[in-house]
C-alpha cells in the first residue's frame, strides 16, 4: 500500500495519526467525462476506452455492473489487477483471474499514473477509466464512470435502461449521500480507524444507516421505490462483500446481512440479476483484503467461509401495499 510522491513510489499506510485516528479517503483526482456531445474531448467510441478494475474493490465493481448492464462490453474492454496488493500497490500478474495490464503490459498500476503525469502526487486507485486514443485517464471516479456508462455510450448500444432518471435525480442523490458516507465508506472509516473513539464512531453511523435501508426495504422493493437505480447498485457491492469482509475484518460486527432479512433478501435479488454473479468474485474479494492489509491481519490467512446460498429464491416481487 502506498501513494506516488512527485511521481515517485512511496510505500506508505494511511496517515490517521494527524487526524484522531480517523481514516480520510483521498478524492479523485482525474475527473473528465466521456459526452455525448458534437465538441467532447471524449467522445463516445467502441473500443477506444479501458477499464481497469480490482475484482476486489467495491468502487471497480459497480462499473463492472454498469458495464454489464449498459451493454458495454463489447465497447470497453478491461484489464483486472491482482487481489494483492501490498508495498507495490496494485499490481499486474495473469494468475488465477487477474489478467496483466492488456494495454501495456506494466507490472504496477503506479505506471499507469506516471504515463499520464511523470509529477504525479496521488494515491493509485481503481477503478480507472483509460482513453487509449489520447493516452490519458479519463475517470478514477467510480461515482462518475457509472454515470457515463448509464448514458453516453447509448448512441453505440441503444441502450435504453435509465439507472439515474432525471424525475429521480434528487431521491437519489439524497440515498447515495446517506448510503456513501455511512455504508460505502463507513465500513472503511470503521476497518482502518486507528483510535477506538474513531472506530465507536464509524461503527454506530453505519449501524443505525443499515436499520434505515433495512426499514426502506421493507416497505418497498427498492431504495427509491420500485424503481431500481444506481443507487442500488452503489450499495448492492458493499453488502455482498460484508459478511465475508467487513463484518470481521473490518470489525463491522453489530449484525451480519444475513440476519437482516429485507437487506439479504434484496441483496440476493440483486446478485441474481442477469450478469451481476459473473462480475462478482469471492475468492479476489477475500484474497484482497485478508492478504493486502498486513496491519490489520498480520497472518494474513484468509477465511474459509461465511458458506451463502446467494441462488435461493428471493421474495422481492411481493405486494408492498
Ligand atoms: N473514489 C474512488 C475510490 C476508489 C478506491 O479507493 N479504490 C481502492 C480499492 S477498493 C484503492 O484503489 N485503494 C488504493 C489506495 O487507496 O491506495 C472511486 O470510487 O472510484
Amino acid at each position: 500500500m502506498g501513494l506516488l510522491v512527485d511521481g515517485k513510489w512511496q510505500d506508505k499506510w494511511y496517515d490517521t495519526d494527524s487526524n484522531d485516528g480517523k481514516f480520510q479517503r483521498q478524492k479523485s483526482v482525474f475527473r473528465h467525462w466521456v459526452k455525448d456531445e458534437a465538441d467532447a474531448d471524449f467522445a463516445p467510441e467502441s473500443g477506444r476506452y479501458h477499464l481497469y478494475v480490482s475484482l476486489a474493490c467495491p468502487w471497480a465493481h459497480r462499473t463492472l455492473i454498469f458495464r454489464e448492464l449498459k451493454g458495454l462490453t463489447d465497447h470497453i474492454d478491461v484489464s483486472v489487477v491482482s487481489p494483492e496488493m501490498l508495498s507495490n500497490g496494485w499490481t499486474f500478474d495473469e494468475q488465477s483471474g487477474s489478467t496483466g495490464d492488456h494495454l501495456y503490459g506494466f507490472k504496477f498500476m503506479h505506471q499507469l499514473y506516471t504515463k499520464v503525469d511523470d509529477g504525479i502526487t496521488s494515491r493509485v486507485t481503481v477503478p480507472v477509466l483509460w482513453d487509449k486514443k489520447m493516452e490519458t485517464i479519463v475517470s478514477n471516479e467510480s461515482a462518475d464512470i457509472i454515470r457515463m456508462f448509464n448514458s453516453a455510450f447509448n448512441v453505440l448500444t441503444n441502450n435504453t435502461l435509465d439507472l439515474y432518471p432525471e424525475t429521480l435525480h434528487a431521491k437519489i442523490d439524497e440515498i447515495n449521500a446517506l448510503v456513501y458516507d455511512n455504508i460505502n465508506n463507513g465500513v472503511y472509516k470503521c476497518g482502518f480507524a486507528t483510535s477506538q473513539k474513531a472506530y465507536e464512531e464509524e461503527f454506530s453511523k453505519l449501524v443505525n444507516a443499515l436499520d434505515i435501508v433495512e426499514e426502506m426495504l421493507s416497505k418497498q422493493r427498492y431504495l427509491c421505490g420500485e424503481t431500481l437505480t444506481e443507487s442500488d447498485w452503489r450499495l448492492f457491492t458493499t453488502l455482498i462483500r460484508f459478511d465475508p469482509v467487513y463484518y470481521g475484518h473490518f470489525k463491522c460486527n453489530h449484525k451480519r446481512i444475513v440476519d437482516y432479512p429485507n437487506l439479504y433478501d434484496y441483496m440476493r435479488e440483486l446478485y441474481q440479476y442477469p450478469g451481476v454473479a459473473e462480475t462478482t468474485d469471492f475468492s479476489h474479494i477475500k484474497r484482497h483484503y485478508y492478504f493486502s492489509h498486513t496491519m490489520i491481519n498480520p497472518t494474513q490467512v484468509v477465511p474459509v467461509g461465511p458458506f451463502q446460498d446467494l441462488s435461493a429464491p428471493h421474495t422481492r416481487d411481493k405486494n408492498y401495499e
